[in-house]
């Protein structure tokens, strides 16, 4: 696969600016080459898929908008989210603002059945072939990064065998995504352009898309801390994507069970 469309990112603003930035460089030399087609197992997308509000789990030890969070190893941690009841990891592969690694994903696949989500600012198809090659299941597709081009990420990611998480927070956003092909869509309530959350964004996107036909899987992302918080998208989100507040907590099996109980 060949011709991905050339993306500007100094048009990208603020602090998310900045480190797609970063990332671009890091992988201006990286390899294009995608090799054979793989397999597509869907196993993200089916694990979000069931009936009840979904836990995505994240591994996150530091953020731009916390500064350190707590030095987590990232197997210790992905099995203590399992025994919690969470359906999938999330795993941050940025280091230099979120404490993430290559490692960090390869520990998490090798120590839970879940599948693993990479979390990162994708500019380059090489990292969705890293994050095939490092046994997650998904990755993150983020629109205020990618654009128009984000079509052609999701179509990478699939020749790749990985589900998409496409990332919106705004209507245009979703727009964008939705023409996309999108079968999985995450609405982020923290606008990474500011660091400011709103918990109000996730409900509006979501039943904005369910009223434009959107039939595929819904992840509510960010900001998300007690119970109470999950209320504003039970019934409408299929699943929720959690860091911060589980990561922080010190003992992550009960913050899972504490935070999804019914
Ligand atoms: O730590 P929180 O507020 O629970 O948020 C988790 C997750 O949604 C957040 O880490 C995130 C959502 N989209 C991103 C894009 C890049 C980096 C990080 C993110």
């Amino acid at each position: 696969m060949t011709g991905l469309p050339v993306t500007h990112f100094d048009r990208v603003p603020g602090v998310l600016g900045r480190i797609v930035r970063e990332r671009a460089a890091d992988y201006a030399a990286a390899d294009p080459h995608l090799g054979p087609a793989r397999p597509r197992t869907g196993r993200f997308r089916a694990a979000l898929s069931g009936p009840d509000l979904a836990l995505i789990a994240e591994v996150k030890r530091a953020s731009p908008s916390e500064g350190a969070i707590a030095p987590l190893d990232p197997a210790q941690a992905a099995r203590a989210y399992e025994q919690g009841g969470a359906a999938a990891i999330s795993v941050l592969t940025e280091r230099r603002h979120f404490g993430g690694d290559a490692e960090a994903l390869r520990a998490v696949v090798g120590a839970v059945d879940l599948p693993a989500l990479r979390k990162d600012f994708v500019v380059h198809p090489a990292m969705l072939r890293e994050a095939a090659d490092w046994g997650a299941s998904a990755a993150l597709l983020m629109v205020s990064v990618l654009g128009a081009a984000v079509g052609a990420y999701l179509e990478t990611a699939h020749h790749l065998g990985l589900d998409a998480l496409v990332e919106v927070h705004d209507e245009h956003e979703l727009e964008v995504a939705l023409a996309s092909g999108a079968q999985i869509i995450g609405v982020n309530n923290r606008d990474l352009t500011t660091l400011a959350t709103d918990l109000k964004v996730s409900p509006r996107l979501i039943r904005r898309a369910r009223e434009a036909g959107f039939a595929g899987v819904l992840v509510a992302e960010s900001g998300y801390r007690t119970p109470a918080d999950l209320a504003s998208v039970r019934g409408l989100a299929d699943a929720v994507l959690v860091g911060t507040s589980l990561a922080g907590s010190g003992d992550l099996t009960r913050a899972v069970r504490e935070l999804i109980a019914p």
